[in-house]
C-alpha cells in the first residue's frame, strides 16, 4: 500500500491545510516521506460529526457483528504484510522481532474483544420483575443493561505504535463497547497510523457500518487534540503518553460544559522491592535480570523498573556489583524520538547532577543520533523523602537504587510513592512477614502487584490491570490493558416497565441472546 500523507474522515481521504508533518528516522535522523497533512477544526468537526451520526447504529450492531468488525481489522492488519513492520521499524527505531511481536499482541487484542463481546456479559444485564403483590409497596418491573457512552477521541502512544496506537487496545475495547472512536495519531508514526488506519476503514465498509465509526487525524503541536477532547460530540478519551499531556488533556475534559472521562495513563517509576532473603539467595542472578528489564526497549516501558528499594547490606553490594557490570556492557539502543531522547538525556543529568545521588554505572555509548546510554543511580531513603525531584520518571533505560537502613524505613519509602502502574517484590518464602507488612501499602499505590518478575511484558487477559493511582493514570478504577477495559465506555440504563417490544434484545423475556443474567439475584442463563 503506498502512503499518501491524507487524513481518513470516515470513508475519504483527506487532505489537511494545516501545515506538514515529517516522521523522522530516529536511528539517522532523516526525515522520511511523505508529508502528512495537518489536521485542523474542519477535520475534528467533520470526524466528530460523522461519529455522532454513527454512533447509534454502530451501537446497537449485533454482538455478533461487532465481533467480525473486530476480526476484519486484525485480519486486514495481517494483510498489511512486512510493508507495515519496515515502516514502523524506521519510523520508531525499534528492532523488527520487537515489532512483530507487537503486532501479534495487536492482532490478538482484536480477537480477544471480538469473543468478548460475543460472551456478552460486558451487557451486566439484570432483571428484577415486577412484584405486583409487594406491600405496602408493589415492585415495578426494573432491568439494567450497559450502553457504550458515545464516541472516544484515541490518542496513540509514542512508545507502542501498533499495540497502544491507532488500532490498539483504547480503540479495540471502544470498538467492543460499540463506541465509534476517532484517533489522533502520534505523529512520531504517521505512516504506520496511515497504513493502519486504512485497515481499520477498509474493515468498517466491508462490514457494511456507518463511515464515522472510524477517523483519524494528523496535528502536530497540540490544538487538534485540545478541539478533539473539547467537541461535544466525543464523550471519552483514551491516552497513553506524558503526564503533562495526559494532565492538559483532563483540564480540556473537565472544563467542558459536559465534562466527560479521560482515561490518560501517563506516569509511573514501578518501584522494584529486593526483600532480604532474596538478596541473601540469588543478588547476582537478580542484578542480572533486573538490567534486562531495565534496558528492554531502550527502557520506553511505562512499567519500566524505575526504582529499587532495598536494606543496605553486603547482599545488597552483591546485587549492585552484578547490575552494575551487565549495565555497564548493556549496548545504546535508538530512542524513538529526538524529544524523548532529549527528555531521557536531561532527566539523567538532573540525577547525575544532584549532590545525594550517585552514579553507579552508565552502559555503553552508541554510534548515531538519540542514542539510550542506560544509567544506574543510588541514593538514601531521606534523600528520597526529601526530594520530590527524585520521584519523577525519567522515561528510558534509567532506574535509581534507595538504599535504605531497615525493613520500617523500606516501608516509609512506600508510603511516600506516588501511585504507581506496578509494584514488584523480589521475595523467598523468609520475606513472606515482611511482604505481608508492605502488601497494605502496595495494594493502595499501584494497579499491580508482583512476586519474582519483573514488570515489563503485559499480559493481554481478563485479569490484568494496566492502572493505578494518579499519576499513573487519570483514574485508578480501570485498565487500558485487558478485557476490564472495555468497561471505561460503559454506562449503565434502568428499563422500568418498558412494554416488552421496545426492550433492548439482552433485556428481553426469554433471552434471545443467550446472556448470562443477573435475574432477581440470581447469576445464569436465564
Ligand atoms: N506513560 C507512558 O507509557 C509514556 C509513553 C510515551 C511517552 N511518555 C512520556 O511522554 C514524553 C513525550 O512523549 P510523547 O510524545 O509520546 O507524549 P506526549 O504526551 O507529549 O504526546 C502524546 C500525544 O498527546 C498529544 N498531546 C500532548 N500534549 C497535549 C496537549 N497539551 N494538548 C493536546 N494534545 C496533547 C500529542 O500531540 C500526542 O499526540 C516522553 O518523554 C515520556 O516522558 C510516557
Ligand atoms: O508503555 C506502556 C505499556 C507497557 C506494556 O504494555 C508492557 O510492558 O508490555
Amino acid at each position: 500500500m503506498t502512503l499518501t500523507g491524507m487524513m481518513l474522515i470516515g470513508a475519504e481521504s483527506h487532505r489537511g491545510r494545516n501545515g506538514e508533518i515529517h516522521a523522522i528516522d530516529p536511528s539517522t535522523g532523516a526525515k522520511l516521506e511523505p508529508a502528512f497533512d495537518g489536521g485542523g477544526a474542519a477535520e475534528v468537526d467533520r470526524a466528530c460529526q460523522l461519529a455522532w451520526d454513527a454512533f447509534d447504529r454502530f451501537r446497537e450492531t449485533a454482538p455478533e457483528d461487532r465481533a467480525v468488525f473486530l476480526e476484519a481489522v486484525a485480519r486486514n492488519i495481517l494483510d498489511l504484510g512486512d510493508a507495515l513492520i519496515v515502516r514502523a521499524m524506521a519510523e520508531s527505531g525499534l528492532l523488527r522481532a520487537r515489532l512483530e511481536g507487537e503486532r501479534g499482541r495487536t492482532v490478538g487484542q482484536l480477537r480477544l474483544f471480538a469473543a468478548v463481546v460475543r460472551e456478552g456479559s460486558w451487557l451486566g444485564a439484570r432483571i428484577d420483575p415486577a412484584l405486583p403483590e409487594r406491600a405496602p409497596l408493589p415492585r415495578p418491573d426494573l432491568r439494567q443493561r450497559r450502553i457504550p457512552l458515545g464516541p472516544v477521541a484515541v490518542f496513540g502512544a509514542s512508545n507502542f505504535p501498533l499495540a497502544f496506537s491507532v488500532a490498539g487496545g483504547d480503540t479495540a475495547s471502544a470498538f467492543a463497547a460499540g463506541c465509534p472512536v476517532v484517533v489522533k495519531a502520534h505523529s512520531a508514526h504517521p505512516g504506520t497510523s496511515e497504513l493502519v488506519g486504512r485497515a481499520v476503514q477498509a474493515a468498517v465498509a466491508e462490514c457494511g457500518l456507518p463511515e464515522g465509526v472510524f477517523s483519524l487525524i494528523f496535528g502536530a503541536g497540540s490544538s487538534v487534540g485540545t478541539a478533539l477532547v473539547a467537541d461535544p460530540r466525543i464523550r471519552a478519551v483514551g491516552f497513553t503518553g506524558s503526564r503533562r499531556g495526559g494532565v492538559a488533556l483532563m483540564e480540556v475534559a473537565a472544563k467542558r460544559p459536559e465534562p466527560i472521562p479521560v482515561y490518560a495513563e501517563m506516569s509511573s517509576i514501578n518501584p522494584v522491592f529486593l526483600l532480604p532473603a532474596a538478596l541473601a539467595a540469588r543478588a547476582e542472578a537478580l542484578g542480572k535480570s533486573f538490567v534486562a528489564s531495565l534496558t528492554l526497549g531502550a527502557g520506553q516501558f511505562c512499567t519500566n523498573p524505575g526504582i529499587l528499594l532495598a536494606v543496605d547490606g553486603p547482599d545488597l553490594d552483591r546485587f549492585v556489583a552484578s547490575a552494575v557490570d551487565a549495565l555497564g556492557g548493556s549496548a545504546a539502543p535508538t530512542m524513538l524520538t529526538p524529544g524523548i531522547h532529549a527528555a531521557f538525556d536531561a532527566g539523567v543529568a538532573a540525577l547525575a547532577g544532584n549532590a545525594r545521588v550517585a552514579t553507579l554505572a552508565r552502559g555503553l555509548d552508541g554510534d548515531g543520533p538519540n542514542r539510550c546510554r542506560a544509567a544506574l543511580f543510588a541514593t538514601t531513603a531521606d534523600a528520597f523523602l526529601d526530594d520530590p525531584a527524585l520521584r519523577e520518571e525519567v522515561f528510558g533505560a534509567a532506574s535509581l537504587l534507595i538504599r535504605c537502613p531497615d525493613l520500617e524505613s523500606l516501608r516509609t519509602v512506600a508510603e511516600r510513592l506516588d501511585g504507581q502502574l506496578t509494584a514488584t517484590l523480589q521475595m523467598d518464602a523468609a520475606d513472606t512477614g515482611a511482604a505481608a507488612v508492605l502488601l497494605p501499602t502496595l495494594e493502595r499505590k499501584a494497579g499491580r502487584i508482583l512476586a519474582n518478575g519483573w514488570p515489563t511484558g503485559v499480559e493481554v487477559c481478563h485479569a490484568m490491570v494496566h492502572g493505578g493511582p494518579f499519576p499513573a493514570t487519570s483514574d485508578g478504577r480501570t485498565t487500558s490493558v485487558g478485557t476490564a477495559a472495555i468497561e471505561r465506555f460503559l454506562r449503565p440504563v434502568c428499563y422500568q416497565d418498558i412494554p416488552a417490544d421496545l426492550l433492548p434484545q439482552a433485556l428481553r423475556d426469554g433471552n434471545p441472546l443467550g446472556l448470562w443474567r443477573r435475574f432477581d439475584g440470581a447469576l445464569g442463563r436465564h
